[in-house]
């Protein structure tokens, strides 16, 4: 894994900043670009239930606007079992990384539960290259 133990540790962090009355289910996720930058993020619910955001989309929501493309590894830290991505997080993560980007599930100790590429989360998926875009 790359820089594993930062990256673990600012998913890990960032859990504890989640807003997640409603559910009581924190989250915290984190990932690396390609330049080498982490981003954090948290989930952030709402009154209006639908309207709430998980970790992993606010994580990219950061990396977006400080310029960054491509995610090279993420890590989720759910509660002690691990958190798979939701849908439509596997089908945000695929908009800026690949079938190869690994995704590690932790626990909030760090410890890696469960690691599992892109691909494997989202097979036969549809991508930017669907709509013949190579880059944003
Ligand atoms: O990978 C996941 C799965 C769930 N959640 C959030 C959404 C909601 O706030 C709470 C319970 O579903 O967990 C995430 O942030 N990421
Ligand atoms: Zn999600």
């Amino acid at each position: 894994m790359t820089d594993a133990r930062e990256l673990i540790g600012a998913a890990t962090d960032i859990r504890k900043r989640a807003y997640a009355p409603y559910s009581n289910f924190r989250v915290g996720a984190a990932l690396i670009c390609d330049d080498g930058r982490v981003f954090p993020g948290c989930n952030v619910e709402n009154a209006a239930y639908p309207e709430g955001i998980c970790a992993e989309g606010g994580a990219i929501s950061a990396m977006v606007a400080a310029g960054g493309r491509c995610i090279v590894e993420v890590v989720v830290c759910g509660g002690a079992e691990p958190c798979p991505p939701c849908g439509g997080c596997r089908q945000k993560l695929r908009e800026f990384g690949a079938a190869d980007l690994k995704v590690h599930m932790v626990d909030p100790s760090g410890k890696v539960l469960i690691t599992r590429t892109l691909g494997e989360l989202l097979p036969d998926s549809f991508g930017p290259d669907n709509l013949g875009i190579t880059g944003g």
